[in-house]
């Protein structure tokens, strides 16, 4: 069922991979678990990361989305000053604008697991697709494939049940941002697709779902599925439209191609690895 403390995700080496084995303390009352939420904000990339954790759980697990290597040491002394117990450092895709902090997190925190999708392709410690659900502490992720701005795009949106967070919330990485959407024109992008994942899979969402995405560059800092429906100036054109706005965005190639994808591609270590080598 959907809060089903077992919880499966896909992983590298295709055994499904139960996170009940997680050995977290057990809630000892049955009060329900509360959300932690931080919205962090990276300014060279204008990238957000998100910080989650079950505040009312005993051990406080919690997670990154989206960390930025640039920004580790600030996420990590968050973690610390709130008593929070670091799990998962997530991905929604392979960035191309910024090198993920996924990697570096893991080599400051031991025990940290990397989540990104399995159409992805990158390296990562768990791999994720759609109907997977990420736990931590009585809280959940769901995982909806959300393939457009790059082929393994994903949104991690939490989940509808009695003892979940109300509005729900979705983190939409760059398929969707406020007012606008991501770029289509290359890591396999595809115009069609991304249209198709935001009717689809974020558009039917609850009309109060709350939509974080992972960039901003207008000053915004959070929409709901209902603004976007009906302001978003892409994506509320029919489909030909919206491929004739994309073809002519006319955006220069991010700064940091070159460097980011590939050093994503093996969870932001390339660096590291050649360092060490
Ligand atoms: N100028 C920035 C990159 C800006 C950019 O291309 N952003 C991407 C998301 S990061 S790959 C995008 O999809 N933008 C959509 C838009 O409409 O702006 C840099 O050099 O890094």
């Amino acid at each position: 069922s959907l809060l089903s403390p077992i919880v499966s995700c896909s992983s590298s080496s295709s055994v499904r991979w139960k996170m009940e084995s997680m050995s977290y303390t057990t809630r000892s009352s049955s009060s329900s678990p509360k959300l932690l939420f931080r919205q962090l904000f990276e300014k060279e990339s204008s990238t957000y990361t998100y910080l989650l954790a079950d505040a009312s759980h005993p051990d406080k697990p919690a997670l990154l989305v989206d960390p930025v290597d640039r920004t580790v040491d600030r996420d990590l002394s968050l973690v610390n000053d709130l008593g929070l117990k670091l799990v998962y450092a997530i991905n929604t895709h392979v960035h191309a604008d910024h090198v993920t902090g996924s990697g570096l997190i893991k080599t400051k925190v031991p025990g940290v697991k990397s989540i990104i999708s399995k159409a992805s392709k990158a390296s990562a410690d768990i791999f994720v697709e759609a109907g997977d659900k990420i736990q931590f502490g009585d809280l959940y992720l769901e995982v909806r494939a959300t393939p457009g701005h790059t082929v393994g795009c994903v949104t991690y949106v939490t989940v509808d049940g009695p003892d979940q967070p109300q509005p729900r919330m979705a983190f939409t990485g760059d398929t969707l941002l406020i007012r606008g959407c991501g770029r289509t024109d290359f890591q396999g992008g595809s115009s069609e697709q991304l249209y198709e994942s935001v009717h689809s899979q974020i558009f039917t969402l609850p009309k109060d779902t709350f939509i974080y995405p992972a960039h901003d560059y207008k000053g915004f800092t959070v929409s709901t599925v209902g603004e976007e429906v009906l302001y978003n100036p892409r994506l509320t054109k029919d489909e030909e439209t919206f491929k004739s706005i994309m073809e002519n965005l006319k955006l220069a190639y991010p700064k940091m191609i070159d460097v980011a994808v590939p050093a994503n591609m093996v969870c932001g270590l390339q660096d590291l690895e050649s360092k060490a080598a």
